[in-house]
């Protein structure tokens, strides 16, 4: 897009990833110390690289829903989405299969699961399945921070493994699971950390 840079837009997009990955340091150590496993999130939270992605979703024009992308859950151990305009767009499926609309506002930032967290919270939180369809005039931008583990094996802590909670995903490399979901399963399978480290 810039073949000679565009150190402003660089920085600008550097900011706002810090600040999310500040939300997502805020928002895992809550839900690590209520699983009494913080010391355990600690020993991650420096090997976690983040990925921003810019989202436009195209207006189809007409008043029927359209599909702006597929459902699917993240590859990612968290998750972050913020969207530029107030609006609907991005859709969670419950457990019971409904999908539920999230009306977001500019000042919200949505925190999902990603399969490597099911993984890690050895499938306490489970990764949501979510899409975005498309309806009305408007293009949708939406922001995304993805979290990925580098340099260690993504491991439940043993204090979630017990007798009622049996191991359910072996140790895994988070970069070499993305390459096997990107290149060996095509994207194809519903549920691909399953066939790749599932016990
Ligand atoms: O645009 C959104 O709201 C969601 C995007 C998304 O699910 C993704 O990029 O994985
Ligand atoms: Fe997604």
């Amino acid at each position: 897009m810039w073949p000679s840079g565009n150190h402003t837009f660089c920085e600008t997009a550097m900011t706002f990833v810090k600040a999310v990955a500040e939300l997502e340091e805020i928002v895992m150590r809550m839900v690590a110390k209520s699983y009494g496993v913080e010391p355990r999130y600690e020993s991650i939270l420096g090997s976690t690289d983040h990925i921003l992605k810019f989202n436009k979703y195209e207006s189809h024009g007409g008043d029927e829903p359209n599909l702006g992308l597929v459902p699917h859950t993240d590859k990612s151990f968290i998750t972050i989405v913020h969207q530029k305009d107030q609006g609907k767009g991005l859709e969670i499926k419950t457990k019971d299969e409904k999908w539920v609309e999230v009306d977001l506002s500019p000042s919200c930032f949505i925190v999902m699961a990603g399969d490597a967290f099911m993984a890690w919270t050895n499938g306490r939180v489970e990764a949501s399945f979510h899409r975005v369809m498309m309806q009305g005039k408007k293009d949708r931008y939406s922001m995304v921070v993805g979290s990925y583990i580098r340099d260690l094996k993504i491991q439940a802590p043993q204090e979630l493994v017990d007798e009622d909670h049996p191991l359910q995903y072996k140790p895994f490399d988070h970069y070499k699971y993305i390459n096997y979901h990107t290149y060996v399963n095509d994207r194809k399978l519903k549920y691909p950390l399953k066939l790749y480290c599932g016990v």
